[in-house]
Formats: C-alpha cells, structure tokens, sequence
C-alpha cells in the first residue's frame, strides 16, 4: 500500500504538468520502478570550490504574487484537475489562517512541500522519484536531528510558498498556471553559486547535496507518516478516485471545523464578564516560571528608586528649546536609551484630550460585538487590521490575559470601520505621535554622533511603518496566577504607550521589576529592537511586561514607529568599527524580523538574538 501510493502521488504530480485527464488507477499500475530518478548526493564542496549558503538567511523574502506570465510557454488552458482544485482550495483554507504547530499543519506544511516538489521535479523534465526518509526514521514527521536545519529551510520555504499563493490571483492557482518561487537563490550575487545544504544521513555520513538536489531530499520522507492521516488522501487525490464518501464528507468538515478554529478565538473579555466565572480558567495560569526568564531581582513591589530614577525629557525643549537646552536634552535622551532603554516624554505635542478621545474609542472598539471584531481576526503581521488575544495565540503554551487590536496606519492609513468616530480620531492621533517619534528619533540620531536625519533617512520613514494598537486587560479574578504580557521587547524604532490611569506595566532596569505608574498626559517611550541593532547594541531595547489586577479594565495604547517593511536593519555602518566595534547584529529586513517574531514563541528577547552575530 504504502508503495503504491507514493507511486500514486508522483504520478499524480506527473500528469499535472502534462495537461492529460486522470486515471490515476491505470496510470499507478503503469508506473514503472524505472521511471524513478534516484536521489545522489552531490560532490564534496570544497573540492569544487563551491560557495556554501547561509541557510539561516535563505527564503526570508516577500511574498508576491506566483502566476505565471500571460506569455510563459508552461502555461495551461483547461487543466480541468478537480482533485487539484479541492487540494489548493483546502490547503488554502489552511495557510488563510495562522499556522498553530499542530500535527494537521505540520501535516499540511509536508504536503505542501510534497506539491512543491513534484511540480518543479515535472519542470525539470524529471517523471518521478523515489520516496525515502528525510524526516525521521520511526515514521513520524519530527525531523531527524541531522535533517532539521534543512526542514526548517524547507518549511520556510514552505511558509513564504503558502504566502504568495494567497497574493497570486484565485484563477491562476486552480489552472496551475503559477509557479513557486525557484528553489535556486534568486538574488545570489556570485553567478554559479550553488547553494547547498550539509547533513548527516543515517549511516552517519556527512552528506552535501546541492539546493537543486533538496527537492529530491524533500520527497524522501517518511510516507507512512502521511498515511496515517485519512486527510491526506482527500488532499492529494482526484475525485475520481473512489474513495468512501463519509471519508471525503469527514475530512471535508475537519478541515471547515480547524479553519473556523482559526477564525474564531475566545476574548478575555468575553470570558472575563462571564456570570459563571469564578476562578481562572487553567489554560491562563502559569504554574512554573519559563526556565529563560533571567530576572536576577525580581521585585514586582519596587517604585522608582530615588537615585535612580525613571528618565523624564522634555520633549518642548527637544524642539524648541536653545542651542544648549537642545544640547542638554539630546545628551539626556542618550544616556536614557542607553541605560534604560526607556523614558517617559512631557510637553509633547499630543494633547490629553485627543489621548482620551483614543481610549474610550478603543473601548468602544472592544464593546463591539464579538462577531464584529472577530472579522478583523487576521493572521499575518502585515494584515492592516488585527484583532486578537494572548500574544502569540497559535504558539503560547499558556494564554495571556489580554486582548489586542493592532492597526496599520502607515505608510497606508487604516481604520476600522467602527466605532463612530475612530477614523478620525485615530488619523489625529497617529499623525500626531508620529510625528513626535520622528523628532525623537532626531534626537537620538545625534546622540549617537549621527546626522539628525540619519535614522530617518537609512530607516526609510518616509514609507515606514507606524502599528497604532490597543491591549485590554480585563479584571482577573486570580491575578497572581497569570501574566497579561510576558517579558518582551518590541520590534520597531521606538515604542510609544500610554497607560488609562490603570498602572500594570512594568520594566526591566539593573534587574529589577521596576512598575511604572500611570502619568496623566505623558507617553512613555520604548526603545525598541531594531533602535537595538542600528546603534550596534550601545542602545537596548527595553524588556517589559504587565501585570495584571482584579481592579477594573486597565487599556494601554501602543504606537510602533518602525522602518519600511522592506528595510533591512543593521548596525549603522557609522557606528562600526571592525577592531573596536564590531558589527553585533546580522542585516535583516524589517517584514521577516516580524514574521520571525511571529512564527516564534515570543520570550525576552528570543527573536533579537536569533539576529546577534
Ligand atoms: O500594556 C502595556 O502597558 C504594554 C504594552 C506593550 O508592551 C506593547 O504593546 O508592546
Ligand atoms: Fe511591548
């Protein structure tokens, strides 16, 4: 069985490209061991001299759009493949929403991969190929240890395919007439750079096989793995093969009832004004503290320390102020972002009012009904509206109590349509902050010794992003028990918050916990990661997090001032020094840093560190 549908799939994939209707039965048996290409490894590297690849760095880029040309010659007309209709449309109700680490996505992903593969085998003039085991050896899909750096390459891979099948256009992917994106590195500088992958196989060999060859390692998994789940049958097959309908029917509503999973989550709220509750529900209690927490002192009752205290500046005197107020505050501002990575900003130019007016209209946000907001329940970073809660839901083991909205409103302004009157408060408000982060960020540029348009203009702000979000945290009947946010830093230049007269958040300084109370009418402000990097690491993006009470609804409003999406960010040039100062953190463009913050558990500073050299 397990022959005959590894056969069966590779002829499968065979017959797609060749345009002919499906008699997958007939075609199985017709399927010869000959047809089979084997897979070899290729020659030692070093022999030929060839360039190794970073793999860490590979398959990072933009998702776009994958149809074919309207001129390329491997376009098809009337494919009529209905099992490839119902396989793309399922595996695309999948990638609509966020990837949980769930064997079914797992599952999916590998399918996926398989899909990849086969169709660019075809491409290659290549029929089929023989199935073998890259995955692990006992038939599961955990990969082999020797094997994971190629799996997680290849499920990146995976990933951004998946992304740019949502962006290619609907009639495109049910013709086949589109194309992954090639498995060679597109941008690769040096020509006939080969690009190749190192693992050690089963025997203990060290094996270097070329990326073209990867396709090839990818279809030697483990099948019977893929066998044991009835889904992959319906994913990967014609109609026209009969396979029991309740099997179809059941998949089929498996597959509706994971994507409505998706769609739909519970809101602390909702169940923090439940008449039921009682005590927390246990999937928001931390029973241990996460092992990488690294607080040496963790005081959570510590206030300001009288010696050392919160750093305070005076934004009037940033941009008003005379030559040598405007010294002295820049010189301030630095010595902040150095040792706390965090300021509390006054006279600013956003009036208490227009703060206000943002708050209720956030509350009345989170008022909506929840059917309502949950329209705005997206799953990707870049999604212009997106409604959710905990932090990273699809990957936190324990949830957070807090609900978030997070709104893109540049380089495009977006609103919800909803409440009355947030459009227009919420374009007030983002024009106005974002404009005092711009200022800022002067400021800081010249303190690190830099133009005062340098951050501005490398970080490329004139398209840069701005997020204007809001948390809610609801009363919490046992708050010792849960966390409203975890140890975080943040993505972006800088972060600026304000608090609703509820204190809850709290920094990390010398170790210590340090709450920081609500200040009417002054923003608080974050360094954030990518400030982290561009300063090669003399300014530190601030670890914080909240805390959560039984006291009424506290709200936060968060604006990240942060590069084009397409910004690659590393340490100012400027600032280096190869003897004294080296580079600390490797390039990496803004948009992969927040799909890496996404697709990660979120802890400390877990994703800067995947970028420190
Ligand atoms: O609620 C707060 O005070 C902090 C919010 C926060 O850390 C964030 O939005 O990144
Ligand atoms: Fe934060």
């Amino acid at each position: 069985m397990l022959q005959r549908l590894s056969k069966a799939i590779v002829t499968h994939a065979s017959k797609i490209g060749t345009h002919s209707n499906l008699k997958l039965l007939n075609d199985v048996r017709a399927v010869t061991r000959r047809s089979y290409a084997t897979v070899t490894a290729a020659p030692i590297l070093e022999d030929k001299g060839i360039t190794k690849v970073n793999l860490d760095k590979m398959f990072w880029s933009k998702p776009c759009s994958l149809a074919l040309p309207l001129d390329s010659p491997l376009r098809v007309e009337d494919p009529n493949y209905e099992g490839i209709k119902r396989f793309m449309l399922k595996l695309m109700l999948f990638y609509m929403f966020n990837l949980e680490k769930t064997f079914k996505t797992t599952f999916s992903l590998l399918v996926l991969h398989m899909w990849l593969c086969l169709r660019r085998l075809k491409q290659d003039g290549k029929e089929s190929v023989e199935f073998g085991n890259i995955f692990s050896d006992d038939g599961t899909s955990t990969p082999d240890a020797a094997a994971l750096h190629s799996v997680q390459v290849m499920a990146r891979y995976a990933r951004l395919q998946a992304s740019c099948l949502c962006l290619t256009d609907k009639e495109a992917i049910l013709f086949g007439n589109f194309m992954f994106t090639s498995l060679k590195q597109a941008n690769s500088s040096e020509k006939g750079t080969i690009l190749c992958l190192s693992y050690v196989n089963h025997c203990n060999a060290l094996v270097h096989i070329t990326i073209d060859s990867l396709a090839e390692q990818f279809i030697k998994c483990k099948t019977r793995a893929f066998i044991k789940s009835r889904a992959l049958v319906s994913l990967y097959f014609p109609s026209s093969i009969a396979f029991p309908a309740s099997l179809m029917a059941s998949t089929t509503a498996e597959v509706n009832q994971e994507s409505n999973k998706r769609m739909s989550f519970t809101s602390v709220k909702s169940i923090a004004e439940s008449p039921e509750l009682t005590s927390t529900p246990s999937s928001y209690i931390f029973t241990t503290k996460p092992d990488h927490e690294t607080v040496e002192n963790p005081d959570d009752d510590d206030d300001v320390d009288i010696d050392d205290p919160i750093p305070i500046i005076d934004y009037s005197l940033l941009v008003n102020g005379t030559p040598d107020q405007r010294a002295k505050v820049i010189h301030d501002l630095g010595k902040a972002c150095e040792h706390w990575g965090f300021f509390m900003l006054i006279n600013h130019t956003v009036p208490k009012s227009l703060m206000e007016k943002m708050v209720d209209q956030f509350f009345a946000f989170f008022n909506l009904k929840e059917e309502e907001k949950q329209g705005y329940s997206g799953k990707e970073v870049t999604d212009p509206i997106r409604y959710g809660t905990s932090f990273n839901a699809s990957m936190d083991k324990v949830l957070f109590w807090r609900d978030f909205v997070k709104i893109l409103v540049q380089p495009e302004f977006h609103s919800p349509d909803k409440p009355v009157g947030f459009r227009d408060a919420s374009a007030d408000y983002s024009r106005r902050t974002w404009k005092v982060g711009r200022e800022l960020l002067k400021g800081i540029s010249e303190s690190l010794g830099l133009e005062a348009n340098y951050i501005d203009r490398t970080m490329n702000l004139d398209s840069g992003l701005q997020m204007l979000a809001a948390n809610l945290y609801p009363p919490c009947p046992q708050p010792e028990l849960v966390m409203g946010m975890p140890p975080h830093s943040d993505h972006g230049l800088l972060n600026l918050l304000v608090q609703d007269g509820v204190s809850g958040l709290q920094v990390l300084h010398n170790s210590k916990w340090i709450n920081v109370s609500s200040t009417p009418n002054c923003l608080l402000v974050l360094v954030s990661d990518h400030l982290e990097v561009l300063s090669n690491g003399k300014y530190k993006s601030v670890l914080h997090r909240v805390v959560v009470s039984n006291k009424p609804t506290r709200m936060s409003l968060a604006i990240v001032i942060a590069p084009s999406l397409d910004t690659v960010v590393e340490p100012a040039p400027e600032l280096i020094d190869n003897h004294t100062n080296p580079p600390a953190y490797f390039g990496m463009k803004h948009q992969d840093f927040m799909e890496l913050q996404r697709s990660n558990q979120f802890y400390g500073k877990s994703v800067l560190n995947k970028v420190k050299i």
